[in-house]
């Protein structure tokens, strides 16, 4: 399963979550966010990491010129659109950047929303469904109704996100089976600042569930 340890501002520790099993690193290129960090920034965490590990950077109702130009030059191999991007402009995307992966992701509010997942499956390579806040795009702490995705299969790869912790995290993946899963405020200790020993907790319990 693919772990996505997101909010990494700091080379030290995403270079020591990579080490503890991290498939993949976020990265948040949301400029209203906390876990803000700029191109200069990701480039030097990326500079810090193993090829293998995929590294995301998160964008929300930003423009293709903007994600591209972020993404050529740190070194980013993967864009997750986080806010109200429509499946034209993740075609659009990946015209222009055939190799790196788009995440799309949804936030749920209700049982309806995950119908509407199937519209970017043909434009996107991945979706991640994420709970709906009020005020906030992303990096809530807010979990999703799990019972509500245990018939979601749409014909993509998909990441659980949303409040995901390493004290519910078993007890989220004995409900669904998501291809992967995300955290971020759940493995901090502050906006942007990881606690270590939250991440080596998290795998910890995942591979005793093995
Ligand atoms: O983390 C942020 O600040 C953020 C800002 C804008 C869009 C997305 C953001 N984060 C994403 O939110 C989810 C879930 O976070 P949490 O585990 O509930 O804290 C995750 O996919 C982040 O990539």
């Amino acid at each position: 399963m693919r772990v996505k340890i997101c909010g990494i501002t700091q080379p030290q520790q995403g270079k020591a979550i990579a080490s503890f099993g991290a498939t993949a690193l976020g990265f948040i290129c949301v400029p209203t966010s906390p876990r803000y960090i700029n191109i200069e920034q990701i480039r030097a965490v990326v500079e810090q990491l193993p090829e293998k590990i995929d590294k995301i950077g998160v964008f929300a109702n930003t423009s293709v010129p903007e994600i591209t130009q972020t993404v050529v030059h740190s070194g980013l191999t993967g864009v997750q659109l986080h806010g109200d991007e429509s499946p034209e402009f993740c075609q659009q995307l990946r015209q222009l950047l055939p190799d790196i992966e788009i995440i799309k992701a949804l936030r749920i509010r209700s049982f309806e929303d995950t119908e509407k997942a199937e519209t970017y499956t043909s434009n996107a390579d991945t979706l991640l469904l994420d709970a709906y806040h009020p005020q906030q795009l992303g990096g809530t702490g807010t979990t999703l109704d799990w019972t509500m995705l245990q018939q979601f299969r749409p014909s993509c790869p998909w990441f659980l996100a949303g409040g995901l912790t390493p004290e519910n995290i078993i007890q989220a993946l004995t409900q669904i089976t998501p291809s992967g899963i995300d955290l971020s405020s759940g493995v901090e200790r502050a906006p942007g600042d990881k606690d270590l020993d939250k991440v080596a907790k998290l795998f910890e319990k995942l591979h005793s569930k093995c």
